[in-house]
């Protein structure tokens, strides 16, 4: 399974998604050549140049290995009680977080460790060869510390949430003078961005700004949760601030859907000044039973969209991006090649990894991820089908069949 030949050709692709504007997104009857860990060609099939080893794809589909930039996969235990309580009519609320919390702090670095290797591999298994994520079910200076450690062996970025929720019994003053001094002071050379969860329950629009100014001054990017339980402030903070995202995004006023949009006014494509990705979280909301994310708005008025799982205990068990995509499809107004391409190269864009040279944990650079092109990181998923059109038209289905991660099979 992790054998890599020095060159492989994958052979006789029915339909290639590179998301290559260059090229139309989709060719038919192609191959792709992979060296080491990048693409070293993509073309038609009958003019593909010989390699070391050659995989025949049989007409099925390829496209770009999944880049789910939004999860929060370090924690311990379960909250099935709450979702059963949900799924009977209860609303979600943020304090569920320190459920998990507690748990968290209570288990051991080896058994952190071991859940999220699990979760991570499962999340492999489904195609997707990208993935973000956070802290925040730590809330203290060692637990934060510790989680952004172990996630650094795992996980393509890791972000610090430790403004998730103010931990049972603190002092919400005290604890913002934390997450924005000592905590994030420790856990800064251990991330590559700060998040916060801008919500009624969480933090307000001053604590909110508070988080992302201290994470500028510690020279780290941002991200914010925003306008997952109600209309609020997350959107326009994120983009006033230059953040890399702004995530969830059920609730969004003209203004907000015009500020996402106009964040992208100055962009060429290249290293230019960008805007704020809008990410959104299918599975989180119908699992939290709130309006799916107005994405077909988000889209028509011209902002960046990046699809993601949001995979994590409380409200988004799940890191199928196959799943988030059909349900963008079907429920949320995208065309399949719309839906695609946010969960592959916009989240390549929220995570500032659509380049190359883009820096993992252990600072190592990287090729582009989220398209398939010469140069770029050799992450591709082969599907059970003819068309990647099969993620929605067969909802559900265990489609993902082979996946390549920087030129090595890992499923
Ligand atoms: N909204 C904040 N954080 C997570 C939920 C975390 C939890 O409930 O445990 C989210 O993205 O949905
Ligand atoms: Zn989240």
């Amino acid at each position: 399974m992790t054998r890599r030949a020095a060159s492989l050709l994958i052979d006789r692709i029915g339909e290639l998604t590179t998301n290559d504007d260059a090229e139309g997104g989709r060719l038919r009857d192609a191959a792709v050549v992979i060296e080491e860990d990048r693409v070293a060609w993509v073309g038609p099939a009958a003019a593909a140049p010989a390699a070391d080893d050659r995989f025949d794809a049989a007409g099925r589909a390829v496209l770009p290995g999944w880049v789910d930039a939004h999860t929060h996969l370090v924690f311990a235990g379960d909250r099935t009680a709450e979702f059963e309580a949900r799924m009977a009519g209860e609303a979600y609320a943020a304090g569920g977080i320190n459920v998990t919390v507690e748990a968290t702090r209570a288990a051991t670095d080896a058994a952190l460790e071991v859940n999220l290797a699990r979760l991570v591999a499962e999340a492999r298994r489904g195609g997707t060869t990208t993935i973000e994520t956070k802290t925040g079910y730590g809330l203290t200076v060692d637990d934060e510390r510790r989680a952004a450690v172990l996630a650094g062996r795992h996980v393509d970025a890791v972000t610090f949430l430790g403004a998730h929720v103010v931990p049972t019994g603190a002092d919400p003053d005290a604890y913002l003078d934390l997450v924005t001094g000592p905590m994030l002071d420790a856990v800064a050379p251990h991330v590559s961005a700060v998040d916060v969860f801008c919500e009624a329950g969480a933090f307000d629009e001053a604590a909110t700004a508070r988080v992302l100014a201290a994470a500028a001054r510690a020279g780290l990017a941002t991200r914010v949760h925003g306008n997952q339980l109600g209309h609020g402030p997350g959107a326009r903070l994120a983009v006033e601030a230059g953040s890399l995202s702004v995530d969830h995004l059920g609730f969004l006023s003209d203004d907000d859907v015009s500020a996402l949009a106009g964040s992208w006014r100055d962009w060429d494509g290249g290293a230019g000044p960008r805007g704020t990705v809008a990410t959104v979280l299918p599975a989180c909301d119908l699992s939290t039973r709130v309006p799916l994310a107005p994405a077909r708005r988000l889209l028509d008025a011209g902002a960046v969209l990046a699809i993601a799982s949001n995979a994590n205990p409380g409200t988004s068990y799940t890191s199928s991006m196959a799943f988030c995509v059909a349900t963008a499809v079907l429920q949320m107004g995208l065309t399949v090649q719309e839906a695609v391409r946010a969960a592959t190269l916009g989240g390549a864009i929220a995570l500032g990894a659509e380049r190359d040279g883009w820096r993992d944990p252990s600072g190592a650079a990287q090729g582009a991820v989220g398209r398939i092109a010469p140069g770029a990181r050799a992450d591709l998923q082969l599907l059970e089908a003819p068309s990647a059109t099969h993620l929605a038209y067969r909802p559900g289905m265990p489609l993902v069949t082979a996946v390549w991660r920087a030129g090595r099979r890992v499923a």
